[in-house]
């Protein structure tokens, strides 16, 4: 039987909890409700998450058009550009994430601020997915580049 030291700190996310049949310690993962045994070591997986982001595509986008262009041709570095700009602007409180958002996104979702929903692992592309999952609630990422184009993305919950 391991001995587990059931004084440290948790990772975020995870609750411990007593076996009222059993009597026996077990550790429940507070987004999922999903329990388990063996003492976690790694935040708990929220399963879900909300995120926002802002997408600006270039000439080499798998769609290289949206709402606000119909045929987009700035260079991939062009739109880096633009997106570290904007980024610039939020981190500096000189504009909000929402609102560059509904102006300058070229994803359909900024009618809606940047806001994509809830979603779980297994729905966006791999990078977008890998760099979401890293954040903390309210956390901004650094520009992350996907077939759609280059983004930015809040998570909002
Ligand atoms: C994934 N997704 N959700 C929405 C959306 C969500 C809520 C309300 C309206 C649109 C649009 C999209 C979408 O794929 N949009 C694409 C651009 C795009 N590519 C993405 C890749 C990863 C995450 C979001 C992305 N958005 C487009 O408009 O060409």
């Amino acid at each position: 039987m391991s001995s587990q030291d059931n004084e440290a700190p948790l990772p975020e996310g995870w609750e411990m909890r007593t076996s009222r049949s059993t009597g026996m310690t077990y550790f429940l993962n507070m987004y999922t409700k999903k329990s388990q045994w063996e003492r976690p070591e790694a935040p708990a997986d929220p399963g879900e998450i909300r995120c926002s982001h802002l997408l600006v595509k270039h000439a080499e986008s798998r769609r290289p058009s949206s709402w606000r262009e119909e045929n987009i041709t700035r260079t991939k570095d062009e739109a880096m550009e633009l997106l570290k700009g904007y980024r610039k602007q939020i981190v500096a409180n000189d504009a909000t994430f929402a609102d560059l958002a509904s102006k300058y996104s070229d994803c359909s979702s900024a009618k809606r601020g940047g806001d994509l929903g809830m979603f779980g692992r297994g729905q966006m592309q791999a990078p977008f997915e890998e760099e979401a999952f890293k954040l903390k609630v309210g956390q901004l990422s650094r520009p992350v580049e996907t077939d759609s184009g280059v983004h930015i993305i809040l998570r909002t919950a």
